[in-house]
């Protein structure tokens, strides 16, 4: 009996409010997943990352494979025990970042080979090896591999991209073997046009998939031609399961996504950014590095429920990150965390209220208005 399951509790519009449950706990919808990416959040403790709201977090197939390496991994105990997070994990399926960042890659019908950055060692990646790694690493959510290409793109090549990954949502499928402690997700393909993208969805339809992930997107489009995908491409996906919007992405992003019907995102942006210096607030992003902070005595927030942005001077934040304080990255991890915590939290609730536009509108307004 498949011990993962969603359960659709409200819409209002495109937008849904959902839950998934899996045996490591609920994931509560529209979610934002904090990326773990060799087995850590940055800078944050596994229960600070819970106790920001997140009920799943990402890992990262592509370093975990290399370094430690997926066997080693499970012979201590798997990822959840690895990091000691026991909460849900999603998986991605490597390809994302072989395409990014290996070197010498070779990608062929049966998969991608290609050299470690790390030691250069050679790789291979397949749908089957992929789906055994995930396997090994005892993740929740695991990912087909695929083939994602930057935009913009010639429509053959994105179509080439496409039929390739539904070949191995195909293969990812039979190598899965109808796993029930886990799930596993096919992703849309198609670059931006409408054909190929419908193409992609029935295609993974006809196979039939735990949740359906929109990929091939926040790979250099305009934030207009991501929505125009999405509002298209949503219609076209089960009601009853999941849809996830890979790599997405700032707050406005999320909201546009939400609102197009969009149940599950993730991004290093939120982390990276605050290693950075930005801290997200209700009033929009705030480059604390920047010097007309160094004598603001208020601090960032004084009304939010995050207690981290009410302690602090903006003078005291901005000290830290010019200074490269290690505090600096822990505390603005948390800050930005929280809020893209916040802000899935308050779409729930307005969903379910029948009050999504409302919330949309106000959301954009106090960032429009920024204080900052
Ligand atoms: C940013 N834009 C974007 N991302 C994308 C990703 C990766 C999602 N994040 C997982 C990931 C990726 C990296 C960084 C962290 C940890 C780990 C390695 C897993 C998140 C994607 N992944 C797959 N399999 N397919 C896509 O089309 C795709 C498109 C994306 N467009």
């Amino acid at each position: 009996m498949k011990q993962v399951n969603f359960s659709l509790i409200a819409t209002d519009g495109a937008a849904r409010c959902g839950r998934i449950d899996t045996p490591r706990g609920e994931i509560n919808t529209p979610a934002f997943m904090p990326v773990g990416t060799a087995g850590t959040v940055k800078a944050m403790y596994p229960e600070q990352v819970r106790e920001t709201g997140a009920d799943i977090l990402l890992g990262n197939t592509y370093h975990l494979m290399l370094r430690p390496g997926a066997e080693r991994v499970a012979s201590l105990g798997g990822l959840h025990d690895f990091m000691d997070w026991q909460r849900p994990i999603l998986t991605d399926s490597g390809g994302f970042q072989v395409m990014s960042l290996a070197k010498l890659r070779k990608l062929t019908e049966k998969g991608v080979t290609f050299k470690s950055h790390i030691d250069g060692s050679t790789h291979e990646l397949t749908p089957e090896r992929s789906i055994e790694i995930q396997t090994l690493l005892d993740s929740d959510i695991i990912m087909q591999l695929d083939e994602c290409i930057a935009l913009p793109a010639e429509r053959k090549e994105m179509e080439r991209a496409m039929e390739l990954s539904i070949r191995w949502a195909d293969r990812s499928k039979a190598a899965f073997n109808n796993q029930q402690n886990r799930a596993l997700f096919g992703i849309v393909q198609g670059g931006d046009d409408a054909e190929l993208r419908g193409r992609s969805a029935a295609g993974l339809k006809s196979i039939g998939f735990d949740g359906y992930a929109v990929g091939g997107l926040a790979v250099g489009e305009p934030q207009d031609v991501m929505f125009r995908v999405l509002s298209e491409i949503t219609p076209e996906l089960p009601t009853d399961r999941p849809r996830y919007l890979m790599g997405v992405g700032k707050p406005d992003d999320i909201l546009g996504g939400i609102e197009r019907g969009v149940d599950m995102f993730d991004c290093v942006h939120p982390t990276r950014a605050g290693r950075h210096g930005h801290a997200y607030t209700r009033f929009g992003v705030i480059n604390l590095k920047n010097a007309r902070h160094k004598d603001d005595h208020r601090p960032l927030d004084e009304a939010s429920p995050n207690p981290n942005c009410r302690r602090w001077s903006r003078a005291y934040l901005h000290h830290l990150v010019r200074t490269e304080e290690i505090l600096g990255a822990m505390v603005l991890s948390q800050i930005n965390l929280a809020y893209y915590q916040e802000l899935t939290a308050g779409a729930r609730a307005a969903i379910v209220d029948g009050r999504m536009n409302d919330f949309a509108a106000e959301t954009r307004a106090a960032w429009a208005a920024g204080d900052l």
